[in-house]
């Protein structure tokens, strides 16, 4: 599932055809990659919310984590099978309120979800399948902005992010920092360390031992034809992370899934919780997307080529609020501890209190919409 139904983009800036909100941007030349490479044909995904200010000044972008996309607000409808997953957080009324701010959100370079992928065309109409370049979270953030630049923001009031969107939210900040106004950065590193890389290892080999991933060529294989199982592992492998211990022995603890005895063949019941996880992803996902994207968060390292991570994070120049969950197991709180001690206008480490484990970003809205008023008043 997942795969990108449209034809090549035709490598002139334009606007596609709205499937409801979402709306398309195709670069005008190849975008040079971090690799050397250069991809031809690249269409960007977002979605827009709220009216931009006369003066530019009211630009608000958000970047979203490894398998959300563009549609960050309002209900399911065309071309958005599932409801905004920051609707709580964003929206007229909601803190980032788009009566007020001018909302701009992408579908990630490398994506599923209208932006182009591994399973998009390329220029000579075959799908990208395997040929699909190694991309770096830069590549992606390059890509964003090209998407500002057509649309005319200059300036971003505020950038935020959690997760993978956390890492281009930072991303934008260090390498164009006269263009991001205030930055708000939720359950990111400075950079993907050992741990992070060996759940990425886990989950990408899931996917490539998948007999049906076929190097990454898989979709004109037809309906069923994927590496649903591969990705539906790796899926399980992560959500592990995205959750917390404590969480799922109060939720689960040893009680066997209704009807099933897990002596006799049957799961227990935080094993059908796992397995109901990695069917939805399968259905809405891309496995070529979900390793070109992995790959992508193993590339981050924001001190790369910059001096260090302590030289990149001193170029931010925004108010920053950096903001971690204390159950966040994947990428736990003295990662964001890094953050604020390099990043000048940040003073402080915000917790957020959750049981949920890393996905509080996407769940405790309440606390991340404090966060987001301190930075926009
Ligand atoms: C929601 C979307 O997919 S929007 C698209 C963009 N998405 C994203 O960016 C994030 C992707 N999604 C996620 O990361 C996660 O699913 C989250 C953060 C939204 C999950 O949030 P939560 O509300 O805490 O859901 P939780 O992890 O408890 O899972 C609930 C699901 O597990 C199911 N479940 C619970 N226990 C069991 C069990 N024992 N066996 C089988 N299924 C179970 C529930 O029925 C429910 O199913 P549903 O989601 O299909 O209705
Ligand atoms: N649940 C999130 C976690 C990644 O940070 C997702 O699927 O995108």
């Amino acid at each position: 599932m997942g795969a990108d139904p449209l034809p090549p983009a035709t490598g002139a800036w334009q606007e596609g055809d709205p499937v409801g909100r979402r709306r398309w941007a195709a670069l005008p030349g190849p975008l040079a990659l971090e690799s050397g490479a250069a991809l031809p044909g690249v269409r960007i995904a977002y979605e827009t919310w709220g009216q931009p200010a006369p003066d530019g000044s009211n630009a608000v972008l958000v970047l979203h984590a490894l398998t959300g996309d563009s549609h960050v607000s309002g209900p399911a409808g065309p071309g958005h099978p599932t409801a905004g997953w920051w609707d709580g957080l964003i929206g007229p009324g909601r803190a980032v309120d788009t009566d007020r701010w001018f909302v701009v959100a992408p579908n990630v370079l490398g994506g599923c979800q209208g932006t182009t992928g591994p399973s998009s065309r390329r220029p000579d109409g075959v799908r990208w399948g395997g040929s699909f370049p190694h991309l770096t979270v830069r590549d992606q953030v390059a890509a964003e902005v090209a998407l500002a630049d057509a649309l005319g923001i200059e300036r971003w009031a505020l950038v935020l992010g959690g997760s993978m969107g956390g890492m281009r939210a930072l991303e934008w900040a260090v390498g164009h920092p006269e263009r991001v106004g205030a930055l708000l950065l939720a359950a990111c590193p400075a950079a993907s360390g050992a741990e992070q890389l060996g759940w990425a290892h886990a989950q990408v080999a899931a996917i490539r031992s998948d007999p049906r991933w076929r190097g990454g060529d898989y979709h004109d294989a037809g309906p069923g034809g994927g590496p649903h199982a591969g990705l539906g592992t790796a899926r399980r492998i992560a959500h592990l992370t995205y959750r917390s211990p404590d969480e799922l022995d109060a939720r689960f603890g040893r009680a066997a899934q209704r009807g099933e005895d897990p002596w006799h063949g049957g799961r227990y019941a935080v094993g059908s919780y796992l397995d109901h996880h990695a069917g939805k992803l399968a259905r809405r996902f891309d496995a070529g997307s979900y390793v070109v994207l992995t790959e992508a968060m193993n590339s981050h390292d924001i001190g790369r080529g910059r001096g260090g991570t302590a030289a990149a994070l001193r170029r931010v120049g925004a108010p920053t609020v950096v903001a971690g969950v204390d159950s966040d197991r994947l990428y736990p709180l003295p990662e964001q501890r890094r953050l604020v001690a390099g990043i000048p206008g940040a003073d402080r480490l915000r917790v957020v209190e959750s049981p949920y484990g890393h996905d509080a970003f996407l769940l405790e809205v309440e606390q991340l919409g404090a966060l987001v008023a301190e930075l926009t008043g």
